[in-house]
């Protein structure tokens, strides 16, 4: 069959026009790893969680207008944590979650909690702007683990696109949506509003519960002006996340979690640019 010749769409079809208003719908960028941590590391750290039930206490969020600690919106049950290892294999992943986010800014701290969500558990919209100390070039990243088959549903994480309009940046109405699937994480901006939809747990017991941990990740200072080399995607996700920044200057956080230096990448890293850049 021959190709079919392109058919010019006629001006009276389509005018031109000078007024072109663009309204731009952004989505944050968002990076998956699955079997984060291997099989057998998944399954110990879902027990030790199971095992600390008692000690898990009641999500906190800061009100960004008052500064306020309160628990609105939110139902998640939370158990402030540290880990050196966690934080070794994030650091040894950060190259190339900063590759592929367009993330350009140095990264040195983390604040870690285990959560759990149960029936009704959820986070409603937010950015992690209360838990980094710049919310234009942190990061966050969430760690899923559940037992299998899995005890709970619903619970996905929902991270908002940003509107461009007249190139003024905001929260948008469309998103995309992440399983909470065992053994998997989500490295996303902080400055990105996102949300955990409503979880149910049918048999209300706490092994059946949708477990986390969540990091956020900063660098040592805030970082210094606006930065010419800064991506667009990141200064309009910190625009758009201006209004949830709390006003107070926290030391600690709200949680009770406290920051850690990250170690620097190991030298035998799997994870690299160079890996990727190797292969055929
Ligand atoms: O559990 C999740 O999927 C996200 C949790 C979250 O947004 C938070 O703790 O700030
Ligand atoms: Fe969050």
């Amino acid at each position: 069959m021959e190709p079919a010749t392109p058919m010019e769409i006629s001006p009276r079809v389509l005018p031109p026009s000078d007024q072109w208003s663009p309204a731009l719908a952004v989505p944050a960028p968002v990076c998956r790893f699955e079997n984060f941590l291997g099989a057998e590391r998944a399954a110990a750290l879902l027990e030790y969680a199971i095992s600390r039930e008692d000690d898990f206490t009641a999500g906190t969020v800061l009100d960004p207008l008052t500064g306020q600690v309160s628990r609105k919106g939110r139902d998640s049950l939370v158990l402030p944590v540290t880990s050196r290892v966690f934080s070794a294999h994030l650091a040894d992943c950060l190259p190339l979650v900063q590759e592929v986010l367009g993330h350009r800014a140095p990264l040195a701290q983390s604040l870690t909690v285990l959560t759990a969500h149960g029936e009704g558990g959820h986070f409603g919209v937010h950015t992690d702007a209360s838990r980094v100390r710049d919310v234009s070039t942190a990061l966050s990243a969430v760690y899923y683990l559940h037992r299998r088959p899995r005890g709970f549903g619903g619970g996905q994480l929902r991270l908002y696109d940003t509107a461009v309009v007249d190139g003024r940046a905001r929260p948008g109405e469309s998103y995309r949506e992440i399983e909470p699937e065992h053994d998997t994480i989500a490295f996303f901006p902080s400055g990105a509003f996102h949300e955990v939809v409503p979880s149910t747990c049918p048999s209300g017991r706490f092994p059946d519960h949708r477990f986390t941990l969540t990091t956020w990740i900063s660098g040592a200072e805030p970082a210094p002006g606006p930065d010419a080399r800064r991506p667009y995607v990141w200064q309009w996700l910190a625009d758009a996340a201006e209004g949830s920044r709390p006003l107070h200057d926290a030391e600690e956080d709200h949680d009770g979690a406290r920051p850690v230096a990250l170690p620097p990448p190991g030298p035998d890293t799997r994870l690299g640019p160079a890996v990727i850049r190797r292969t055929p």
